[in-house]
């Protein structure tokens, strides 16, 4: 066996004692395998914020790894995740970060508002305070990020219906009030509507550039990780 290929070596020679570059089959094998993965057009940023057990985590992971997790352990400080989308015909690959809802982290996550092209501010829909709690994130926003990032509020934790505090009316009535913010109502738990946030918005991110300045000298050269995953494009908006 070829430890490089995982091939079996038979194949290689027709019979034994051939080499490698004799099989027109390993040579397309091999070729195909050596490859490198098509290099993302873009590279952009994401941030989550919002207050403490909205399910900020949650949403990034559905999103990421299609998980989820009952019983998550608090964000201290920031966490990250890369993933690679495809859309317009583009690659691009998204860091997102995952902020601490804490109060006491605000000094740590607000240094991370700056370079996010989008933001994605979360409420829990069973949950008063985390709504009530919103003009305080949006002075976050205010004070930290630039003002060309895009905003899309989540009313999270759609599932819980029946424990339902804050009507999907008055979420679109908050981010009426600010210019270009969306809204829309998401389950990480049911996994309802968690791809369309984040595809949405690199979708508006991608139109307002490219609006204004070429795509690449604004997005690219920013991060460089690895790839984890390709999605396809489902908009509800
Ligand atoms: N029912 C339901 N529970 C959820 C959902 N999303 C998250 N949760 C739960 O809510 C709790 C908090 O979720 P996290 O994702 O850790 O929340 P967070 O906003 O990252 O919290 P911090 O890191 O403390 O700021 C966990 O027990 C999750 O399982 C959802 O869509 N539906």
């Amino acid at each position: 066996m070829d430890p490089r290929y995982d091939i079996p070596r038979r194949a290689a020679g027709g019979g034994g004692g051939g080499s490698a570059n004799s099989s027109p089959a390993l040579g397309a094998q091999s070729r195909r395998r050596k490859m490198p993965p098509r290099p993302a057009d873009f590279k952009l940023q994401i941030i989550i914020i919002g207050s403490r057990g909205v399910g900020k985590t949650s949403l990034m992971e559905r999103f990421t790894d299609d998980t989820f997790c009952e019983a998550c352990k608090s964000t201290v400080g920031v966490d990250f995740k890369i993933k690679t989308v495809e859309l317009r015909g583009k690659k691009i690959r998204l860091q997102i970060w995952d902020t601490a809802g804490q109060e006491r982290f605000n000094s740590i996550t607000s240094a991370y508002y700056r370079g996010a092209k989008g933001i994605v501010l979360v409420y829990d829909i069973t949950k008063q305070e985390t709504f009530e709690d919103l003009p305080k994130w949006m002075k976050m926003i205010d004070k930290y990020a630039s003002e060309e990032a895009e905003l899309l509020l989540v009313g999270n934790k759609l599932d819980c219906e029946t424990d339902r505090i804050i009507s999907r009316q008055q979420g679109e009535r908050f981010a009426s009030r600010i210019s270009g913010m969306r809204f829309c109502e998401a389950s990480a738990k049911d996994n309802f509507n968690v791809d369309e946030i984040f595809l949405k918005l690199v979708d508006d991110i991608l139109s307002k550039v490219r609006l204004n300045v070429p795509l690449r000298s604004t997005l690219q050269n920013q991060i460089t990780l690895h790839t984890s995953a390709c999605l396809p494009v489902l908009f509800f908006f």
